[in-house]
């Protein structure tokens, strides 16, 4: 718990400049808080470690955190599992989304879970807080490729798998032309 809360307070202060790209413009903070709290509902028993990881999944990718400053803070076990899940903002856009799905296959299974309910909470913001200048075309592309990137991490948790799913079904059937779902339905 004391550790737990140690990664909030880390988090917090790393993100506070930041806000989520919706419309409501929530403080970045809330979707690290929201990838942890899906983890303990869909998976209780999830080790300390890993809910810190939850929460400080975007400091190195997002804050300029780096791994051994995690690992001085909190532990090596934290700080390989935020590696792991850290894009490399160097790279051009399309070159990381690739990298996503090519290295989901052999993240560890803390990772995978890390992963999985990043993808929850990010498809979950198309229904809740559409990020602002998305047209249907990019949310739709965007549920496509993090259905991608889950694929490999489904194993380590039916429960947010399924959350995924659900989640998934609902922006597909929310931001998809009402002209497109009849003629995908043969009406
Ligand atoms: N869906 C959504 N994404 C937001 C929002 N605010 C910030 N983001 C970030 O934007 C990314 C999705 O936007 P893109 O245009 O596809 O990618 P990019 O920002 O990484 O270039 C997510 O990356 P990701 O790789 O999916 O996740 P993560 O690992 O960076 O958390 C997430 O980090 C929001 O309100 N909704």
């Amino acid at each position: 718990m004391q550790l737990l809360l140690k990664s909030v307070d880390f988090a917090a202060r790393a993100h506070r400049d930041q806000r989520r790209k919706g419309p409501a413009e929530e403080p970045y903070i809330n979707h690290p808080i929201e990838v942890s709290r899906l983890i303990v509902e869909c998976e209780p028993h999830t080790h300390e470690d890993i809910l810190c990881a939850a929460i400080l999944h975007d400091v190195i990718e997002d804050c300029g955190a780096t791994r051994d400053e995690i690992a001085a803070c909190f532990n090596d076990t934290v700080a390989d599992i935020v590696l792991e899940v850290s894009d490399d903002k160097a790279l051009p856009r399309d070159e990381r989304k690739a990298q996503q799905i090519e290295t989901a296959p052999d993240l560890t299974e803390a990772a995978k879970l890390v992963r999985l309910a990043d993808k929850v909470a990010n498809v979950g913001a198309m229904l809740t807080d559409t990020p602002i200048g998305w047209d249907e075309d990019q949310i739709l592309a965007y549920v496509t490729w993090a259905e991608a990137v889950v694929a490999p991490c489904r194993v380590v948790s039916d429960n947010l798998s399924e959350r995924f799913d659900a989640i998934a079904r609902d922006v597909r059937a929310f931001h998809t032309p009402e002209e497109q779902q009849k003629a995908e339905a043969g009406v």
